[in-house]
C-alpha cells in the first residue's frame, strides 16, 4: 500500500492547450493517504476516468507528477505500478473455478502455493462464496462473477492501491448494497488504499472515508460525507449531494447583510465586496415555511410525502426552491420561507466564500 501524491497534476487531450477550458483535468494538488478509501464522484464527462487513468498509468499527464510513496511513477506503465483494478464488467475466466480465478493473480506473481491457498481460502470466506469455491465460473450470476472480480483485486495484499471503475454497474439494484457493504468490510479488514469511481452519490457516500467531487474537469471539493453536506465548497456539490440538493438563489451581499426578494437577512459573518455572480445556498432541511408573512414568499408547486418527512417544492424569486419539513408539519397555502442564517453559504462565481466572523 502507498500514499499517492498528485503534484500539480493536469491533463489536456489537446497537444497545445490554449486555455483552462482545454483541460479535461484542471490542476490538482493532493495527497491520498495510505490506506484511505476514496470515491471519485461526478457526472459523466467531468474527468473521473481521466484522473483514474493517470493513477493507473494508462495516461501520462500533460503537466505535473504522480508519486507512489516517495517514488515518481509518472512515466511508469500500468504493470510497473503494482496496482489492482476492478472494472465495470467482470474480468474472470469462465473455464476456471471460483478458487482458481481468485488464485490467478497470485500464481502469476509466483506467490508460494501454501500462501496462495491461505489467501484464497480467506477471500472465499469473506466473499461468502464457500459453497461455490470449486464450481466453474461459467453459469454463475453477474453479481457472483463481479464478486470474484472484486476478490481478484483484493487478494493481493502487497498492491500500492486498488482502483475500482464503477464496479457495481452490472449488479442488480437490490444486491448493490450487499456488495458495497462487503467492500467496506474488506477495506477495514485489509486496509488497502482504495479509489472508487462512480457517478452515484449513494455509492460514494457509503463507501468512502473521503469523497472527491469533480465538475467540468475541476476537483471542486474533497471531504468526508458530513463535510460535503454541511459546507459545500461549490454550488455543484450542494446540488449534487443531498436529496433534494441545496437551494441556490442569486442575491446581493454587503458586509453582513444579505438582500433577497426585497428582504434583508443578517448573516453571522461579514463579506468583503463581491463582484460577479453572487448566490446564497441553503439546504432544504434548514428552511421553515411560515403562514404569517414572515420570511420570503414562496409559490408552492408540489408536496411529496415520503414517510418521516415531506418535500415541499416551489419557486422563490423565480428559482426552484425546496423545503424539507417534518412529517406532521402544516404546509401553508400562502407560504414564505424562513431561512436559518447560520446555515446560509455565500457563493461567489459558484465557489464558497467563508467571510469573517
Ligand atoms: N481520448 C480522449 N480524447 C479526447 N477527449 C477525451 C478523451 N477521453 C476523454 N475525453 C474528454 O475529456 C473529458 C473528461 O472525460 P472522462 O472520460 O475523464 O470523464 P468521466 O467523468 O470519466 O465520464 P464518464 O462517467 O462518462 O466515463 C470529456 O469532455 C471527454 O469528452
Amino acid at each position: 500500500m502507498a500514499q499517492i501524491t498528485l503534484d500539480k497534476l493536469a491533463h489536456s487531450y489537446f497537444p497545445n492547450p490554449q486555455s483552462e477550458a482545454d483541460f479535461a483535468l484542471k490542476e490538482i494538488d493532493y495527497v491520498w493517504e495510505d490506506g484511505g478509501a476514496y470515491a471519485l464522484l461526478g457526472p459523466s464527462g467531468c474527468g473521473k476516468t481521466t484522473l483514474l487513468n493517470i493513477i493507473s498509468g494508462l495516461l501520462v499527464p500533460s503537466r505535473g507528477c504522480i508519486l507512489f510513496g516517495e517514488e515518481d511513477v509518472t512515466q511508469y506503465a500500468p504493470e510497473q505500478r503494482n496496482i489492482a483494478q476492478v472494472f465495470q464488467f467482470p474480468v474472470i475466466y469462465d473455464t476456471m473455478t471460483v478458487a482458481q480465478n481468485l488464485a490467478f493473480p497470485l500464481v502469476n506473481r509466483k506467490v508460494p502455493r501454501d500462501e496462495i491457498d491461505k489467501r484464497v481460502a480467506d477471500m472465499i470466506k469473506v466473499l461468502d462464496l464457500g459453497d461455490k469455491a470449486n464450481r466453474k465460473a461459467q453459469g454463475l450470476t453477474a453479481d457472483e462473477k463481479q464478486k470474484i472480480s472484486l476478490g481478484r483485486g483484493l487478494v493481493r495484499y502487497d498492491v500500492n492501491a486498488i482502483l475500482f471503475d464503477e464496479p457495481l454497474t452490472v449488479i442488480d439494484p437490490h444486491l448493490k448494497w450487499q456488495l458495497r457493504t462487503k467492500l467496506k468490510e474488506l477495506h477495514h479488514e485489509f486496509g488497502h488504499t482504495m479509489i472508487y469511481v462512480t457517478h452515484d452519490q449513494t455509492e460514494a457516500l457509503t463507501f468512502a472515508d473521503k469523497v472527491v467531487v469533480m465538475y467540468e474537469g475541476e476537483v471542486v471539493q474533497i471531504g468526508t460525507p458530513e463535510e460535503l453536506f454541511d459546507e459545500p465548497a461549490h454550488t455543484f456539490v450542494g446540488y449534487f449531494i443531498g436529496s433534494p440538493g441545496m437551494n441556490v438563489v442569486p442575491c446581493s451581499v454587503a458586509g453582513d447583510r444579505l438582500q433577497l426578494g426585497g428582504q434583508e437577512i443578517a448573516l453571522p459573518r461579514r463579506y468583503a465586496p463581491l463582484e460577479g455572480q453572487v448566490e446564497m445556498g441553503v439546504r432544504p432541511e434548514f428552511v421553515k415555511l411560515s403562514a404569517n408573512g414572515e420570511g420570503i414568499p414562496v409559490s408552492i408547486s408540489a408536496v411529496e410525502d415520503i414517510g418521516r418527512f415531506k418535500i415541499v417544492r416551489g419557486l422563490l424569486e423565480g428559482c426552484s426552491f425546496n423545503a424539507v419539513l417534518p412529517e406532521g408539519a402544516e404546509v401553508p397555502a400562502e407560504a414564505s420561507a424562513v431561512i436559518d442564517p447560520t446555515r446560509i453559504g455565500i457563493y461567489h462565481d459558484s465557489h464558497l466564500v467563508r467571510g469573517e466572523a
